[in-house]
């Protein structure tokens, strides 16, 4: 079945578990600073092996020690589902173990 976009409760609800994530323009935003370059494209690759799992795809940019994720749904329109949720969830699971920490 093709996901539903969420209401803003049901995001509101959804980023309430999951700390430093954002909703922001129906995208679902988060920033990490990483302890370097490499550590910063290794997290990226890390997300993009999660993202060909789940068949599910954000915007991923590294700058420097720095990566930024935003993702929402092409195919309802580029709004946030519970697609984006799952994956942002997924990303926190991982993003820990690559020294990755909140950035501004
Ligand atoms: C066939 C394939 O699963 C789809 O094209 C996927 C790929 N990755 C995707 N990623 C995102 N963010 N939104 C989508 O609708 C989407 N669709």
């Amino acid at each position: 079945m093709a996901p539903q976009p969420l209401t803003e409760l049901e995001i509101a609800e959804c980023l309430s578990g999951l700390p430093g994530w954002a909703a922001r323009d129906d995208r679902l935003e988060r920033h990490y600073a990483l302890p370097g370059h490499l550590p910063a494209v290794a997290l990226l690759v890390h997300v993009a092996a999660v993202q060909e799992e789940l068949g599910h795809h954000a915007e991923l940019t590294v700058t420097y020690n720095r990566l930024d994720i935003a993702v929402n749904t092409h195919s309802v329109g580029g709004r946030v589902t519970q697609l984006d949720v799952q994956l942002a969830r997924r990303i926190e699971e991982i993003a820990p173990a690559h020294g990755a920490e909140s950035a501004g």
